[in-house]
């Protein structure tokens, strides 16, 4: 959507604005909202539609697929498209998805008492970060908006690399994140994040304004092309504002954040909530605004999260992400906390044994973990709950919810306690319960706050099934209100006193059809049929004639029925009023529940690590507080592969603190899978999880970096070479001796001469001076020679083997270097023929003699610095493999086979010797060392056919 097109749907739509003199009151008022709501829909109720008219109303009709109508009256005819509020959710998601805000325009005085035209205004602004609606958010997922600007007033001096600040908001939750830092660290902060709306300060690129002249190298939507980003009035990103608004959040803002940055961003931010929430002032459950340092946690950029598949696949199975092996959690509190430790890896060594204390003893206590998982069950969203109840947006059933919730705490506090039965610990107390074991879940159980006034008051007041509606009765229990019962006992003793009517009058006027009804119109009557009416006694009025029959009342029944109405106006208005006040009371407790809702999010965290490990047999994973600690692990699996393949080959690793390992073998054979196991074990366990190995002794790192496979990014129009590129500079920029790198064939993007000279150089680089322990897989075969003449770098290779023909790779990680010419066995054990195979043999043979004496000569590399001995090179295995088990595939060497004369193909021609010279030269060229095996085969079979077609 285009911003020319926006510009007319959202604000005063140029249909209305023409008109704007002669307009109805009620389409002046709807001019008034859009004027107020510039940047949005203005949906504007009309008794149970919501509707838009002219421009907006074509926008809604066509996004919402709803009918367009028009709207006629004294001063014109106007379009007008309406959604029924009852069934809003769907239509507003489609507006959200086309990428419109939406301002909600409610009636806000009851229609039937207001004298003339009933007030309206904007209630809410619904846009993709800040929707509250429980039809429109994804349960157990964060959805915030961010604000990110940057430090100085608009206009100041513009350095090259200034200071961002950003800050986020949930508003379904009120949790408020504030942090600063550099482009880069903002930009990574985002990521993790992961908002669904970034509104951007001064000075920051907002793509809607044309005069911006991208003042700082930042783009909010870099991480995810589907941010909504979009500027605010510049006006609340001023430093005074900023501090006016933080005021009724945090005391004394100006000191509790670090710099000018995070103070305007964060009232920003603040501001955009309020403004979507119709602007009535701070937003009173937005409670917890936390300040953070980025290095306060294990940093992950957007490219670590995507390679290592945190959250997103890249492949086919699009649920198979490090957060779906993890997740067992049972409630929505636990899937939103599980998100963030992941997002967040902890790099304090005493906070990520005391997690990995609380899952080991939940990975004991296999009937605490179905305790937490029963009582969790049944747990609703308490933060939404909470957001809702102090937002005055809860009705009856979102209380009863909450009490719902609150009554797991006694059970989940009972479970965990139960802890000296079911480990048998001699510590028991009289009644049998030592408590948790650890001191982790013990701090973590006193936490569990029952909150038992709030319990009981929600209990004592609201009935156990109300309706959703909380205006018309039905939603405070009978003993509540003393008041309240009155009136109800007045309406009910009426009602039973109508009730009993019917009788008492046929036994009074001996009129057995006579019958006693009700309806809207007419309220109670006495229906006679016309063939009784000469019986009708003289108290009975007339109310209505019908065709054969006659409606009374009598003055008795009259004022029983007022006395019933009366009764059910008031009882209904009274419980509304007690709703209302119990609700307020209940949002007092804000800050308890929310700290409530922390500590149960936690505790299905946990045992959800635990479930995981048990049932995926994970260890507890050593961590080593000592700067100079390397990675060790033995038997580790890649957590996610392993769910798919069936025999998952363990591998250990041994990397010593600032070594690199330079690892090579065929495609497919289980290199990348390989570094990833690493990185996610360390990720792992610096979440507080368990990690998939036999035994792993890991040290606390603070960055994981990673340039894995060739990531197109088509949409940042970004050739793969500059994305890899930007990458690596960051890598060599950033990485250091507290870094994990992950480099996966780099300098594969581009020519094989530039590439392996820039892997080369980057290998160096990081090994000589970043001091980083890194994996650095590569197809270039002579950068292990790295492993002679540095002294921390070492060789590992992957092999292969084959049965029957078929290749099997071993995915099994061994000392040394391997073989640099698998490429042409694969291509043979895919059935290239012969001739093709053999001569590209002869080929790689040139081209690899060729290659050591220019790098002997380069180097001066003695004999010894060759790889290593106990390298199996995989052409000599198979070789020795094949004399056994001679291939199923039989190489068409033959000139006989392929001369079916009905195929229509010809047999190829005997090659001989010598190949036609284009075909030798192309040959040649052909670059194995940076060729997958597939594009091999299309190399060889386009060769192939040229030769079968005789045109070489
Ligand atoms: N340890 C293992 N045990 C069992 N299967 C594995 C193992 N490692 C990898 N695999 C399987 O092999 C496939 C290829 O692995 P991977 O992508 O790691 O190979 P690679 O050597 O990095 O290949 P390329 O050089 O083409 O990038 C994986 O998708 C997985 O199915």
């Amino acid at each position: 959507m285009s911003t020319a097109d926006r510009e007319t749907v959202t604000g005063v739509p140029p249909g209305i604005a023409a008109a704007r003199e002669e307009l109805t009151p009620m389409l002046s008022q709807y001019a008034e909202l859009c004027a107020a709501h510039e940047d949005a829909i203005v949906l504007f109720q009309v008794g149970d539609f919501y509707e838009a008219f002219c421009e907006a109303a074509e926008a809604v009709a066509r996004v919402c697929e709803v009918t367009l109508t028009e709207r006629s009256d004294s001063t014109g005819d106007y379009p007008m498209a309406g959604i029924p509020i009852d069934n809003a959710a769907s239509y507003l998601e489609a507006l959200l998805d086309a990428g419109y805000r939406v301002a909600i325009g409610d009636q806000v005085e009851d229609a039937e008492a207001a004298s003339g035209l009933v007030d309206r205004a904007v209630t809410e602004v619904i846009t993709p970060g800040t929707v509250v609606e429980d039809d429109l958010l994804e349960s157990g997922t964060t959805n915030y908006v961010a604000a990110v600007t940057r430090e100085g007033a608009a206009g100041d001096d513009r350095s090259l690399d200034p200071t961002l600040g950003l800050a986020a908001v949930d508003v379904a939750t009120g949790e408020c994140l504030v942090t600063s830092g550099d482009p880069g660290t903002v930009a990574e902060e985002l990521d993790r994040i992961a908002p669904a709306e970034v509104v951007v300060g001064p000075g920051i690129d907002d793509p809607g304004r044309d005069d911006d002249d991208s003042p700082v190298g930042f783009d909010p939507a870099a991480g995810d092309p589907d941010r909504t980003v979009h500027g605010h009035d510049p006006a609340v990103f001023e430093r005074l504002a900023a501090i006016d608004r933080l005021e009724p959040y945090v005391p004394a803002p100006e000191r509790r954040f670090d710099g000018d940055a995070e103070l305007r961003a964060a009232g920003a931010v603040l501001a955009y909530a309020e403004y979507t929430q119709g602007d009535d002032g701070p937003l009173e459950y937005v409670s917890r605004v936390r300040r953070y340092d980025p290095r306060d946690r294990l940093r992950l950029d957007a490219a670590a999260q995507r390679s290592l598949e945190l959250f997103e696949n890249r492949g086919l199975g699009a649920s198979d992400t490090l957060f779906d092996v993890l997740d067992s959690t049972n409630c929505a509190l636990g899937r939103r906390c599980l998100e963030r430790w992941i997002r967040r890896p902890l790099v304090d060594a005493e906070a990520i044994r005391s997690r990995h204390d609380a899952v080991g003893e939940l990975a004991d206590r296999t009937l605490a973990r179905e305790g937490i998982a029963d009582a969790l069950a049944t747990a609703y969203d308490l933060e939404r709950l909470v957001g809702r109840v102090s937002r005055g947006r809860a009705d009856a059933r979102d209380l009863r919810s909450l009490h719902a919730t609150l009554a797991v705490v006694p059970e989940l506090k009972a479970t965990l306690a139960a802890g000296g039965e079911e480990a048998g610990d001699d510590e028991a107390d009289d009644t049998g319960n030592a408590g948790p074991r650890t001191d982790h879940l013990r701090a973590l159980s006193g936490r569990l706050d029952e909150l038992a006034e709030v319990r009981e008051l929600i209990d004592s007041a609201i009935a156990t099934d109300p309706p959703q509606e909380i205006t018309e009765g039905g939603v405070i229990r009978a003993g509540f209100d003393d008041d309240l019962d009155a009136l109800r006992s007045t309406e009910r003793e009426g009602r039973e006193w109508i009730a009993d009517l019917e009788a008492s009058e046929r036994e009074r006027t001996g009129i057995d059809s006579l019958s006693v009804g009700h309806n809207q119109v007419h309220g109670y009557y006495i229906e006679v049929t016309d063939a009784n009416l000469d019986r009708v006694p003289d108290d009975y009025r007339r109310r209505q004639t019908l065709k054969n029959s006659e409606r009374y009342y009598t003055p008795a029944l009259k004022e029983r029925e007022e006395e019933i109405v009366g009764a059910a106006e008031r009882a209904d208005a009274l419980e509304y009023e007690l709703f209302v006040e119990v609700r307020d009371r209940v949002a007092e407790e804000t800050e308890r529940v929310q700290a409530l809702a922390d500590a149960l999010a936690e505790v299905d965290t946990l045992a959800s690590l635990a479930s995981v490990a048990v049932a995926n047999d994970y260890v507890r994973p050593e961590v080593v507080d000592d700067p100079d600690a390397g990675i060790e692990i033995e038997g580790g699996r890649h957590p996610v592969v392993e769910r798919t393949e069936d025999s998952f080959v363990p591998n250990d690793a041994d990397l010593p603190r600032g070594s690199i390992a330079v690892i090579t073998g065929p495609n497919m054979s289980g290199k990348s899978t390989y570094m990833r196991a690493v990185a996610l074990s360390v990720v792992l366990a610096q979440v507080g999880s368990f990690v998939p190995a036999q035994a792993a002794r890991l040290p606390v790192l603070s960055r994981l970096f990673t340039r894995v496979g060739a990531s197109d990014d088509i949409a940042g129009g970004q050739s793969t070479f500059m994305r890899e590129m930007s990458e690596l500079t960051e890598i060599l920029h950033d990485a250091g001796s507290d870094s994990l790198v992950l480099l996966d064939e780099i300098g594969r993007g581009t020519a094989t001469t530039d590439g392996r000279a820039i892997a080369r150089a980057a290998a160096e680089f990081v090994h000589d001076e970043l001091g980083a322990t890194t994996l650095f897989a590569t197809h270039y075969h002579d950068l292990t020679d790295l492993a002679a003449e540095r002294e921390r770098a070492f060789n590992l290779h992957f092999t292969a083997t084959r049965e029957d023909g078929a290749v099997t790779f071993l995915h099994r990680v061994v000392p040394g270097a391997s073989s640099s010419s698998y490429g042409v066995e694969v291509a043979e054990l895919a059935g290239v023929p012969a001739p093709v195979v053999e001569r590209s043999r002869d080929l790689v043979a040139e081209t690899d003699s060729d290659a050591e004496s220019d790098s002997d000569a380069g180097t001066g590399l003695e004999d010894d610095d060759a790889p290593d001995a106990e390298d199996v090179s995989l052409r000599e295995f198979l070789a020795e493999e094949e004399a056994e088990n001679p291939p199923a595939i039989e190489p068409v060497d033959d000139p006989a086979a392929g001369s079916d004369p009905d195929s229509g193909v010809e047999s190829p021609p005997d090659l001989g010797d010598d190949l036609p010279p284009s075909v030798a030269a192309e040959l040649r060229d052909l670059d194995l060392a940076r060729t997958t095996p597939i594009e091999a085969l299309n190399a060889l079979h386009d060769l192939q056919s040229r030769l079968e077609n005789d045109d070489g």
